[in-house]
């Protein structure tokens, strides 16, 4: 079972004391195949030593969720010892858009609730995001939020198809678009929250940790912020005027929150709230000293823990022959896929037929068809979640239709991956990139490609 690497600690983790007619999954193993078994019931208050800071999700994989009174009134999370109120007008935010970084959030989606956050899940997505991923994201998050570039001002649109790297960069800018919250907090989609974070929202903004690579610079992982249009039209209107010097959110806020790295040390979050996942072989003592109180762990760099395939019997990722890093960086990654397993996997199971055989060694969630479409009031198969684990409403549908186009997950007894479908772009996505600038010389644009259709077209 998964521990914290940092500090290899055991600490009691308690189930929420009531959560009514959940479903407890069983996985029953046999050679290649994927057998589940749902049985509907209270989950009973367990105590148990392990795992440390994470656990496994209860049964189905939802984990609890700030929630109102029938009143209106705001009470605990259920089984939060601590006795916290949910604090409704501040919300955790993610990004995610595309089916693959759906994942990561939905991991981080379900720390922060294993973690006892008292404030508002929320996620952004664009219109790539199937519809199959906001229904799952649905049932982590308090609000799935659909951003569109292409509705935003002229100027902005403009600055987009001059500079179409900065697509994923403005899109992660419209978190400050988020009014109805009084403050957020911002988390990368490839974060993993190993401990209750609530604390960061006596932060006022813009706070951030240093970037490991330049500490005079923030890393834009993780950071605290107060929604507001006037600060996102400045935002997208310093984009514009002035590009990003990394040619991403990192770059273009760094220079936008220009004094962040000598006006206010309170603006500077340790480094445990965003500690990179490699930080233990850049600084190993600093490591074996702080990294015990790590709180929040980032994959950050091009390699993400999806990408990683994971053997489910053994509690690790598979070794791809590139090398895994160090002990403590596999240790982050073994826990990132210990989540997966157990708190995410299970909301797709909702999705399978009772009687439904698996494919051999390729038990696939997110390329089944939904039951329902996304949006509709009752998606659910009747054997599905119950209403208390289960938010439909606000669901934006998807022009795509129910299965994930992006991502093939397989699932066996001895290995789970999550593999990024490689998509020829549609005619409309083609004219699209020639016209954002976005020209493939090397390969489909290149000038003996073209030459070829043009003497077929000729022949
Ligand atoms: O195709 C994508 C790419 C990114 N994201 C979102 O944008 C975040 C940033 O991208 P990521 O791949 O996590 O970047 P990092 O490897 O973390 O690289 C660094 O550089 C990025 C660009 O400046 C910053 O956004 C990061 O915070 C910073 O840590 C992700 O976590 C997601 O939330 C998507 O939703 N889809
Ligand atoms: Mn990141």
């Amino acid at each position: 079972m998964a521990r914290n690497p940092a500090s290899g600690q055991e600490t009691p983790f308690v189930y929420p004391s009531k959560y009514p007619t959940i479903h407890h999954i069983y996985l029953c193993i046999y050679p290649s195949i994927i057998c589940l078994e749902l049985r509907a019931g209270p989950l009973e208050t367990t105590t148990t030593t392990k795992p440390p800071l994470l656990g496994p999700a209860p049964a189905g994989g939802v984990l609890p969720r700030a929630q109102e009174s029938p009143g209106g009134q705001p009470h605990c999370a259920p089984g939060d010892e601590r006795g916290t109120m949910p604090v409704l007008d501040q919300a955790f935010v993610t990004l995610a858009t595309n089916d693959t970084y759906c994942q990561g959030a939905l991991v981080l989606g379900q720390s922060l609730r294993t973690q006892r956050a008292t404030r508002k899940l929320v996620v952004l997505i664009t219109s790539q995001v199937s519809s199959l991923l906001r229904v799952i994201l649905s049932k982590v998050f308090d609000e799935v939020i659909e951003v569109n570039l292409m509705e935003s001002a002229d100027y902005i649109h403009l600055a987009f198809l001059k500079r179409p790297e900065l697509g994923v960069t403005l899109t992660k800018l419209h978190c400050w678009t988020l009014t109805h919250y009084s403050k957020c907090v911002f988390l990368d989609a490839d974060t993993l929250v190993l401990s209750n974070i609530d604390e960061l929202f006596d932060r006022a903004e813009f706070s951030a940790a240093p970037d490991p690579g330049w500490p005079d610079c923030f890393n834009s992982g993780v950071f605290v912020f107060q929604p507001s249009l006037e600060t996102h039209g400045l935002l997208l209107r310093h984009a514009m005027d002035h590009g990003s010097f990394d040619g991403a959110d990192q770059g273009l806020l760094n220079s936008f929150f220009s004094s962040w790295s000598t006006a206010d040390i309170h603006k500077h979050l340790p480094f445990i709230y965003n500690l990179s996942s490699n930080t233990a072989y850049t600084y190993s003592p600093a490591f074996k000293r702080f990294g015990s109180s790590a709180k929040v762990v980032h994959f950050l760099g091009p390699t993400k823990p999806w990408n990683y395939k994971y053997n489910p019997q053994t509690g690790s990722v598979l070794e791809d022959g590139s090398g895994l890093g160090t002990q403590h960086q596999t240790s982050f990654l073994n826990l990132w896929w210990t989540v997966y397993q157990h708190s995410v996997l299970p909301l797709y199971e909702s999705f399978r037929d009772a009687g439904e055989h698996v494919a051999p060694g390729h038990a696939t969630g997110v390329g089944e068809p939904c039951a329902e479409s996304a949006g509709s009031s009752q998606p659910w198969p009747a054997e599905g979640p119950s209403e208390e684990t289960v938010v439909t409403e606000d669901i934006p549908p998807s022009p795509k239709g129910c299965r994930s186009e992006d991502v093939d997950l397989a699932v066996s007894v001895f290995e789970i991956s999550i593999e990024e479908k490689v998509k020829a772009p549609s005619p409309e996505e083609e004219r699209r990139h020639w016209e954002e600038g976005r020209i493939d010389y090397m390969g489909k644009d290149a000038f003996a490609r073209i030459q070829e259709k043009l003497d077929r077209f000729l022949q």
